[in-house]
C-alpha cells in the first residue's frame, strides 16, 4: 500500500481487546483532522429499525450495570446479595447517569422518545385494570395500559421520595443540557488523547504537510482512492483461500482498511469490476473480505463465509461489528408480583437510570445504568423482574398464551421464557416445562419459584420423547438448542468453535423436535392449537430450513402470523432452495438493526391429521433411521451412542430359549436353528440392519 495513502486514511477500529484505547483515541484524532477517504458505501450506517433498543451507554458508563446473567444460570450467584466486589463497590459512588446523547440513531421514534421528557414516559402494566389511564394526547389507554408520570403519579404516602425521585431523574428533561455534558465528557477525553499520542502524530502532521505541499507545488491532483485501489492486493486469493492467521507484515490497521474498501467493491454493480484488484473477479474479492473480516473481528472463515452470504457486503460488515459490542441491559418486570411501574421506582429509588424498553412491551425496561448489581436488588431476590434479553420476550407474545391453557416449553431452561409464560397465563392452567439437561433443570426450578410461579410443572426429557410422555397441549413453544450466531456479542467461543457438521447436527436435531413440538399440540383446542419455534442463531439452517422442513413433512400445519410489530420477514429462499411462500410470515431480529440479540420466531397453526398421509410414514421411517443426538454436558452437540449388539449371539440366545421353552413342554426341535445374520445384513458398522416397521428397544440394546 503506498505510503501517501496509509497517513491519509482514517485508523481503523482495532481487534477488540487488542489495543483499543490507543486506537479509538487515535481514530478521533484523525476524524478530527480528515475524512477518511471511503466508497460510497463503506460508510453507510444502518439505520435503528422499528422496534429496536436504544444504544447502550458507552463503555465507561456501561460497565456500572452490573448484571447477573440468567442466561448462564448462574442463580448462586445472583442470590448473594451484599457482598460487591470492588467494582462495584466502586459504581456505588457514582453520580447518575445522563441520556441523551447515546441516541446516536436516526430513528424517527427512537429520536423522540428519547427527546421526551421523562414525565411523558409511558408505562403500561397488562395486569392493572384500574385508574383512568391517559395517553400523552390525553386519550384513554387500552384496558389494562397506565400513562406512568413519575413525578405526578406517585403511589400513595411517597409523594416525598417521589419528589426526590423526580429530581434524580429529571435527567432526561434537559436535553440540550445534557448533550453539552456529555460533549464536555468527549471532549476531555479527546483531549486527553491527544496529548497521549501528541508527538507521534506531531510526526505524522509533519510528514503529511510536507506532501501535502509537495503535491500543491507538483500541480497534482491526486484521486486517493484510485491509489488506494491500485494499491490493493488479494492475499487469501492468491494462497488459494488457506486461512492464516494474519498475513506476514500487515497490520490490522491495514487489513481493516482493506475490509473497508472491499466492501465498496463487492458491492458495485460494474461487471468489469473496475474499482477492484484488476484481472480479479466479484468473488475473489468476496473471498478475500471473508478472509479480512475473520482476520479482523477473530472468526473461523468458515462461519465467517456462513453468515456474510445472509446480507450484503455492507449489511455483513454492520452484523459483524455490532457483534463486538454488548446489547443493553433489559429486565421484565414479573406481574405475578408487582406492576412495571412500581418495579420501575423501587429501582430509580436505589439509583437505577431505566426506561420502557418500547412500544411493543408492557413489561420490559432497557436499564443504562445501575449503581447496585441489577441481579442482586432486594426487588430481584423477591421475583419482580427477570433480567432478561429483550429478544428472549419475542417468542413469548408470539405464543400468546391464553389463561386456562395447557402449555408445553420444550426446551426451557433457565426458565427466562416459562416464567413469562407463566405470568400471562396469569398463574392458570399447566406449564410442562421441559429441558434435557438435569442440571439447568435446578436453575428453572430455582426461577420458577423466585418468580412465585404456582402453574409449572418441572420435567426433565429428551424434547424428542414427547408427545409419547405426555400431549395434547394447547400450545407448545420450542426455544430450540441452537448454534448462537445470534449472541455473539455474549459468547465469543461461537467465532471460532463452529463446523460445518456442527450445523447440520444442529439442524437435524432442530428438525426433529419440530416435529415432535406439532404432534404434541391438540388439533382440537378451542383456545389454541399453536407451535411457536425460536432461535437465538441467524443461520437459515437453523431457521427457515427447519420451518420449511416442517411445512412439508406435517401437512395439517400451516405458518401464521408472529403477532410481532417488527423484524424482518424470513428467506423465501436461499442460495438456489426455494421455501414455502409463507415463510415470509416469519421473523429475523438482528443485532446491527435493532439493537438485540440476533433472532428467529416462526409460528404455526395446528390443524387436524386428515389420515395417515404419506409424510407421516416417511416421518415414522425416518425416525427409526435418525442418528440420536444430544447435547452434552458441556453444551456441545453429539451423536448419541448407539449401543452395539451382536446378532449372531443375540439369535442364537433367541433359538436357544426357544428350544429350552418347547423342550419344557415335551416337543423335541429336530431342525436346525436359522442361520444367523448373515454378512449382507450386516452394515460397515457392524450393526445389523433393523427392519422398517421394527425397533430396537432400549431394552434390547442394554442386553449388550
Ligand atoms: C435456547 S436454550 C433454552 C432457553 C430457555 N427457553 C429460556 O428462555 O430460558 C435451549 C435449551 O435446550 C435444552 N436442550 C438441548 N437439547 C434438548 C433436547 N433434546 N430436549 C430438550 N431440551 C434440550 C438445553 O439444555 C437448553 O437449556
Amino acid at each position: 500500500m503506498g505510503r501517501r495513502a496509509k497517513n491519509k486514511q482514517a485508523p481503523p477500529t482495532p481487534l477488540p481487546g487488542t489495543v483499543p484505547d490507543r486506537s479509538s483515541i487515535s481514530r478521533r484524532q484523525q476524524s478530527k483532522k480528515k475524512k477518511a477517504p471511503s466508497t460510497a458505501n463503506d460508510q453507510k450506517t444502518f439505520k435503528a429499525q422499528k422496534g429496536s433498543l436504544k444504544k447502550p451507554l458507552p463503555a465507561h458508563r456501561r460497565k456500572k450495570v452490573d448484571v447477573v446473567d440468567e442466561d448462564d444460570s448462574d442463580l448462586d450467584q445472583a442470590l448473594q446479595p451484599g457482598v460487591l466486589s470492588e467494582d462495584e463497590e466502586e459504581t456505588v459512588k457514582v453520580k447518575s447517569v445522563k441520556k441523551g446523547k447515546q441516541a446516536a440513531s436516526s430513528d424517527d421514534e427512537e429520536v423522540e422518545e428519547r427527546s421526551r421528557p421523562v414525565k411523558q414516559l409511558e408505562f403500561s402494566d397488562s395486569e392493572d385494570d384500574e385508574g383512568d389511564d391517559l395517553n400523552a394526547d390525553g386519550e384513554a389507554l387500552p384496558l389494562g395500559q397506565h400513562a406512568f408520570d413519575l413525578d405526578e403519579a406517585p403511589s400513595d404516602g411517597e409523594e416525598e421520595d417521589d419528589l426526590e425521585l423526580g429530581d434524580e431523574f429529571d435527567i432526561g428533561t434537559d436535553d440540550e443540557m445534557l448533550d453539552d455534558d456529555m460533549d464536555e465528557d468527549e471532549d476531555e477525553d479527546e483531549d486527553e488523547a491527544d496529548s497521549a499520542f501528541a508527538s507521534e502524530n506531531d510526526d505524522e502532521d509533519a510528514e503529511m504537510a510536507e506532501e501535502d505541499e509537495d503535491e500543491e507545488e507538483d500541480g497534482i491532483q491526486t484521486n486517493l482512492e484510485d491509489d488506494l485501489e491500485e494499491t490493493y492486493t488479494l492475499p487469501a486469493v492468491d494462497r488459494g483461500g488457506e486461512e492464516e492467521e494474519i498475513e506476514h507484515g500487515t497490520s490490522l490497521r491495514e487489513v481493516e482498511q482493506r475490509m473497508r474498501w472491499l466492501v465498496g467493491v463487492c458491492l458495485s454493480k460494474d461487471d468489469k469490476m473496475s474499482k477492484g484488484v484488476p484481472g480479479k473477479s466479484r468473488s475473489d474479492h468476496f473471498l478475500q473480505l471473508q478472509h479480512d473480516i475473520a482476520t479482523y473481528f477473530g472468526y473461523n472463515t468458515f462461519l465467517v463465509g456462513k453468515l456474510m452470504r445472509l446480507f450484503p457486503a455492507d449489511e455483513a460488515l454492520a452484523f459483524f461489528e455490532s457483534n463486538e459490542s454488548p446489547r443493553p441491559v433489559t429486565i421484565r418486570a414479573n406481574t405475578l408480583r408487582t406492576r412495571r411501574r412500581d418495579l420501575a421506582q423501587a429501582l430509580i429509588n436505589r439509583g437505577v437510570t431505566l426506561e420502557p424498553i418500547g412500544k411493543w412491551s408492557k413489561v420490559g425496561l432497557q436499564v443504562f445504568e445501575s449503581p447496585v448489581p441489577i441481579g442482586a436488588t432486594p426487588e430481584y431476590l423477591a421475583g419482580h423482574y427477570m433480567l432478561q434479553a429483550a429478544s428472549s420476550f419475542l417468542p413469548v407474545i408470539a405464543l400468546s398464551p391464553q389463561p386456562n391453557e395447557r402449555v408445553l416449553d420444550m426446551a426451557s431452561a433457565p426458565g427466562g421464557k416459562t416464567t413469562y409464560i407463566s405470568a400471562l397465563l396469569q398463574n392458570t392452567g399447566t406449564i410442562f416445562a421441559n429441558d434435557s439437561n438435569k442440571l439447568r433443570t435446578k436453575s428453572l426450578t430455582a426461577n420458577i419459584h423466585r418468580m412465585g410461579c404456582k402453574n409449572v410443572i418441572v420435567c426433565n426429557y429428551d424434547a424428542r420423547e414427547f408427545p409419547k410422555v405426555i400431549g395434547g397441549f394447547d400450545r407448545v413453544l420450542l426455544d430450540a438448542p441452537c448454534s448462537g450466531t445470534g449472541v455473539i456479542s455474549k459468547d465469543a467461543s461461537v467465532k471460532v468453535n463452529k463446523t460445518e457438521r456442527d450445523f447440520q447436527l444442529l439442524a437435524h436435531l432442530q428438525k426433529q423436535l419440530i416435529l415432535c413440538a406439532i404432534d404434541s399440540v391438540n388439533p382440537n383446542s378451542s383456545t389454541g392449537g399453536y407451535v411457536v419455534y425460536s432461535t437465538c442463531s441467524v443461520t437459515v439452517d437453523e431457521n427457515e430450513s427447519v420451518v420449511d422442513y416442517a411445512l412439508r413433512k406435517r401437512p395439517n400445519v400451516k405458518l401464521v402470523e408472529t403477532g410481532l410489530e417488527f423484524g424482518v420477514e424470513g428467506f423465501k429462499s436461499f442460495e438456489g432452495k426455494n421455501f414455502h411462500n409463507s415463510v415470509s410470515l416469519t421473523r429475523r431480529f438482528y443485532p446491527h438493526k435493532h439493537n438485540m440479540d440476533g433472532f428467529f420466531v416462526a409460528k404455526f397453526k395446528v390443524e387436524k391429521r386428515k389420515k395417515a398421509t404419506k409424510s407421516v410414514i416417511e416421518q415414522e421411517h425416518e425416525e427409526e433411521e435418525k442418528p440420536q443426538l444430544k447435547l452434552n454436558d458441556e453444551g456441545m452437540i453429539v451423536e448419541e451412542e448407539v449401543a452395539k449388539f451382536d446378532a449372531d449371539e443375540d439369535e442364537a440366545l433367541i433359538e436357544e430359549s426357544k428350544r429350552k421353552a418347547l423342550k419344557k413342554k415335551g416337543i423335541k426341535i429336530t431342525s436346525k436353528p436359522k442361520p444367523s445374520a448373515t454378512k449382507e445384513d450386516k452394515k460397515d458398522d457392524g450393526q445389523v440392519k433393523v427392519p422398517k416397521g421394527k425397533k430396537v428397544t432400549e431394552k434390547r440394546r442394554s442386553k449388550t
